[in-house]
């Protein structure tokens, strides 16, 4: 509905974000919920009793961030990566932008995980977390290679100004490292 109130010219079915991967990772969150609850019923009431409430908190905040930054950018909120500028595309840094670049990949990242916790499944909420913090490092470094293209040196002040959070220039294993180093 936001997609349709914000970018009608653009709105096809591909706007719903169904794709194959998906379609699987949705079909393990269920299996994980099946196979636990039906060989250790009482593990998994007691995990859902720690984990559901935050994953319900978190599932309402991570969409909440996702609407408020298509709402924000609008028209630039396109499905696909833009390579070039359109007419009327200007650089948002207002709203939700200004604390964080990609709000709408954390807002997803967020609501993905949090649907893992939402169901107790904690195989699931780290792959999950595992799997599209790599996919949101790679597309924010490649979609940012072609914000700089068409906003030069605007980016660059906008980048340096405000952080991200699956930063281009941070692995996992550098994350894990600055972990150890400073515990
Ligand atoms: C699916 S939208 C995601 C937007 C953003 N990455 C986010 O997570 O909120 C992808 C399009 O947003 C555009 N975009 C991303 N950040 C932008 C910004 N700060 N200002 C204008 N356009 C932006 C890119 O050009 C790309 O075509």
């Amino acid at each position: 509905l936001i997609a349709a109130a914000t970018d009608r010219e653009n709105l096809s079915s591909r706007s719903l974000l169904i794709s194959r991967p998906y379609v699987i990772a949705m079909a393990s969150g269920l299996g994980e919920f099946a196979a636990e609850a039906s060989l250790a019923p009482d593990l998994k009431r007691r995990l859902a009793e720690r984990l559901s409430l935050l994953g319900l908190a978190l599932l309402v905040a991570g969409e909440a961030l996702r609407k408020a930054a298509m709402l924000t950018a609008r028209r630039a909120f396109t499905h696909d990566i833009q390579y070039e500028r359109r007419p009327g595309h200007e650089l948002v840094t207002r709203g939700v932008y200004r604390y964080i670049r990609h709000p709408g990949y954390l807002g997803w990242f967020v609501w993905a995980v949090a649907g893992q916790l939402l169901l107790a499944n904690p195989v699931c909420a780290v792959a999950f977390a595992y799997v599209s913090w790599r996919f949101f490092r790679e597309r924010i470094a490649f979609e940012e290679s072609t914000l700089r293209r068409m906003f030069g040196a605007a980016y660059d002040a906008y980048a340096t100004a405000t952080p991200t959070f699956a930063s281009p220039q941070i692995t996992l294993k550098d994350a894990l490292h600055c972990l150890y180093v400073y515990e």
